[in-house]
Parts: C-alpha cells; sequence; structure tokens
C-alpha cells in the first residue's frame, strides 16, 4: 500500500464517507491504461490488427480503449510515432466529450501542455475552425507542438502565454473554453510516486488561487451561449466544487449544467472532476481577423513543390515569416503581441530558389494526396531503419515521398539514385525493435 498524506486521507474520508474503505483499497489495484484514436487518421479496427490485440471500450469516450501495460505497450509501436493514437489516462477522457464540440468552432484549451484534451478537441473540430491550445510552462509546450503536429492539426495556434494576456486578444471570442487547471494532482497518487511527494495542502490552496483567477479569465473570453469546461486530476472540494459553485455565484450570467467526478473505486480509471458551465450573457468580441496580406513571390517555389509531388493544391492565406511558409487558418484570429510557437500549418523552408517541405506537412497529408510514398508494415526493418535515420534502398527516384506505416504518413524522404535519403527530424529518432510491443 502506497504512503498517502494524512491530511489528504482524513478530506476524502470526509467527502466520501461509507466509501471511504472502497477508495483505499483501490490503491491495491493497477493503474489503468487507454489509448485514444486519432479519428483523422485511423481507426480501432485497423489498431487492434496492426497491434494484434483486442481493446475493451472505455464507457465514456468513443475514441478511447482500455489495454494492460503487462500485455502491450502501444507507445513502442510505430503507428504511435505517425499520430494514430495518443495515449491517455482513461478517466481524463471524460472531459472533452463534455464540452459538445462541432467542427467549425472556435475552441480554447487554456492548459494545454503535453496535449491530451488538445488533440482529442482536433479529432472533434475535425481541423476545422480554430484551436488555439495555450501553455503558461517553456518547458512543456515543446511536447505540445510535437504531439499537435504528430495529429496533423493545420487550424491550431499555440500561445505561450498567461490566461490575462490572452483576454486581452480574445474577449468573447470563443464558442468553447476547456481550462484543464493546473492541480495538486491527487489523482496521479496511484501512477506516479513522485505526485506524492509533491502534494502538500498548502499546495491544494496554492492551486485553488490560481483556479479561481483562470476559470475568470476563461469564462470572459467565451461568447454568449459558449461553453466552458473545467476540469482537474484532483479530488480535493477545494480545487472542484468551491471553485465552480463559488464562481457561479459570483457571476449572474453562468448556469452550471452538470458537474462529474470519477473516483478510482467506481470506475476504471485514476479519476477526474469536471464541470460544464453555459454562459447565458452578451460579451463583446473586439478580435480581429488577421489582415490578408499579399501572397509572397517566393510561394511559386512551394506551388512548383505542390505539381511535382503532390495531388492537392492547399488554398487560403500563405505567410512567410524569415524563411518559413505557413498556410494560416481560415479566420484566423490577430493574436497581437502574444508569443507563439506554431501559427497554422507549418509548409516548409524556403531554400534558396526551391522548397523543402516540413515534417508537420508530412503528418497533415494522407498518402492519396501525395505522387510518390512508400508504405511499410509496422513490424518491417525498414520502418525500424526510417525511424533510426537511415537510408531505405527502393530502386526507384520519384524525388520527395512519403514514407508511411500502414498507410499512415510518417515523415519525407528524398529518394534519388533508387535510395530514400532519411528526411525524419533528428529530434525524433529512436530505436525500434521491429514487432517488440513489450
Ligand atoms: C493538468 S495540466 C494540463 C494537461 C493537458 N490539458 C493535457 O490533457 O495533456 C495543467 C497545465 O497548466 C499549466 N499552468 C500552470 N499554471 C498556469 C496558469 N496560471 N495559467 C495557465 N496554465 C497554467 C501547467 O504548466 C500545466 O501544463
Amino acid at each position: 500500500m502506497l504512503k498517502l498524506p494524512e491530511r489528504f486521507l482524513n478530506d476524502v474520508k470526509e467527502i466520501l464517507k461509507d466509501e471511504y474503505d472502497e477508495f483505499i483499497k483501490s490503491y491495491d489495484m493497477p493503474k489503468t491504461t487507454a489509448l485514444r484514436v486519432n479519428t483523422m487518421k485511423s481507426d480501432i479496427t485497423e489498431i487492434s490488427k496492426e497491434l494484434e490485440y483486442s481493446f475493451r471500450e472505455v464507457e465514456w469516450a468513443k475514441e478511447g480503449f482500455y489495454y494492460n501495460e503487462e500485455e502491450i505497450r502501444p507507445g513502442r509501436n510505430p503507428l504511435h510515432d505517425a499520430g494514430a493514437y495518443y495515449l491517455q489516462e482513461p478517466s481524463a477522457m471524460s472531459v472533452i466529450p463534455l464540452a459538445d464540440i462541432k467542427p467549425g468552432q472556435k475552441v480554447l484549451d487554456m492548459c494545454a501542455a503535453p496535449g491530451g484534451k488538445s488533440t482529442y478537441i482536433l479529432s472533434k473540430l475535425e481541423n476545422t475552425g480554430i484551436l488555439v491550445s495555450n501553455e503558461i510552462n517553456k518547458q512543456r509546450i515543446k511536447a505540445l507542438g510535437e504531439n499537435m503536429e504528430r495529429f496533423g492539426a493545420s487550424n491550431c495556434i499555440i500561445t505561450n502565454t498567461d490566461s490575462a494576456s490572452l483576454k486581452k486578444v480574445f474577449k468573447g471570442y470563443f464558442d468553447r473554453v476547456v481550462i484543464d487547471a493546473p492541480c495538486s494532482g491527487e489523482g496521479m497518487f496511484r501512477k506516479d510516486e513522485v505526485a506524492i511527494e509533491d502534494w502538500s495542502y498548502a499546495k491544494v490552496l496554492e492551486c485553488s488561487s490560481i483556479q479561481k483567477e483562470i476559470i475568470k479569465d476563461g469564462y470572459d473570453m467565451l461568447k454568449e451561449g459558449g461553453v466552458l469546461v473545467y476540469s482537474t486530476c484532483t479530488f480535493s472540494k477545494e480545487e472542484n466544487e468551491d471553485i465552480i459553485n463559488g464562481f457561479v455565484e459570483e457571476c449572474d450570467g453562468a448556469e452550471l449544467i452538470q458537474m462529474h467526478r470519477l473516483w478510482p473505486h467506481k470506475i476504471e480509471g485514476e479519476g477526474h472532476f469536471a464541470a460544464k458551465i453555459i454562459k447565458n450573457e452578451t460579451e463583446k468580441c473586439k478580435t480581429k481577423d488577421l489582415s490578408r496580406v499579399k501572397e509572397p513571390k517566393e510561394i511559386k517555389f512551394y506551388r512548383d513543390f505542390e505539381k511535382k509531388f503532390m495531388n492537392i493544391s492547399l488554398e487560403g492565406n500563405f505567410v512567410l515569416r524569415g524563411e518559413n511558409l505557413y498556410l494560416m487558418p481560415e479566420n484566423a484570429p490577430d493574436t497581437g503581441k502574444i508569443k507563439l510557437l506554431r501559427y497554422g500549418l507549418h509548409l516548409g523552408v524556403m531554400k534558396k530558389n526551391r522548397f523543402e517541405p516540413s515534417h508537420a506537412l508530412s503528418h497533415y497529408l494522407k498518402i492519396e494526396d501525395v505522387k510518390g510514398y512508400e508504405d511499410f508494415d509496422s513490424k518491417s526493418e525498414e520502418i525500424a531503419s526510417y525511424l533510426k535515420g537511415d537510408t531505405i534502398n527502393t530502386g526507384k527516384s520519384r524525388g520527395w515521398i512519403i514514407v508511411s506505416v500502414n498507410g499512415v504518413p510518417l515523415g519525407w524522404g528524398k529518394e534519388n539514385g533508387g535510395i530514400i535519403k532519411n528526411h525524419y527530424p533528428k529530434g525524433l529518432r529512436r530505436v525500434y525493435l521491429p514487432g517488440n510491443m513489450l
């Protein structure tokens, strides 16, 4: 049995009363593990077939499926590198379905790294509308960028700021605001013993004061009729019901629609809290769309690339920043002076009179979108070579092609003289032992 803080145990006892003993017993059970399918790239039938595993459905998330870590490690399969799924704690999957996100909407994920909720929102938006994924922490934001890229995001703006600065730009702008708040992490105890060491009642109080601020800012950024979903992976009342009830009492227009807790002794998951609030008041929005700049003349080199190597032609607002070419989402907002990590789809880099495609573009495209691709099985030696950064012999010479795993793009290669030169980003390269899933 884990050694849990006395104060924490007393507070949970206060909430759970007769159920407390059952809750304590749940700490003798193994932690739960699940994956969430990227519906823009794959489906569970394909994934089960490839991983030779029979997944079980997560009741509250139609894209979520349990697996047993002792039997399989889906993170080792190259389909994970390709963005076909995301590994996510199952109770954390209860949050986004509550937000009822529709394609075309404008959504803010206020506390986004490493991207569990943002990648889910992306699937619900089907890469349409606008998703602003914000993360205040400079170290954590890198993983968010990589996960969004792997999922194939094109409509996403990744910002690195606080809620007050976001509010200056986005008051009244969003249809949905998701606040997966920084919290004392009591629901992580079974998963991660460091969370126990880090816990203190002072931390609960510190988190609750941050939560009080960010929920107000988040609500202000909603338009009339918009929905705010607030969640934590902790059990303390101070960070959950107290935040929600306190906020709804103070704010006349805020209507509490639903509030739920997932407890680890009642469901298969580590535990989560979520609440849904609707904004029933008008809010003026002054956010301007990004002014459309004249198409840069260098776009000619991108169009040459498209003609030669792609079957589709992308349309929209192209912006050149330094030597980087981006395609902006439709009706993209002007983010003013907010610090950005990404804005829209990074298409690639302009080198002297030629265009070199970005890794993000390879994840956005489907194999049918390119003239040349080389598809390999996830258990093949070729995929192991590609992930390691090695060349692959094909005997063909088609120039830029996509290397894919079971039909899902992994990255670019440049094929010349019968060999694919590897363009998989150096920072992502890894050793993969084909078929090793444990
Ligand atoms: C629970 S985690 C988010 C997990 C993420 N939503 C996911 O599903 O992968 C909370 C995040 O809030 C960030 N954070 C901390 N203080 C914040 C603040 N004042 N405003 C916004 N975000 C904050 C933390 O850096 C952390 O990444």
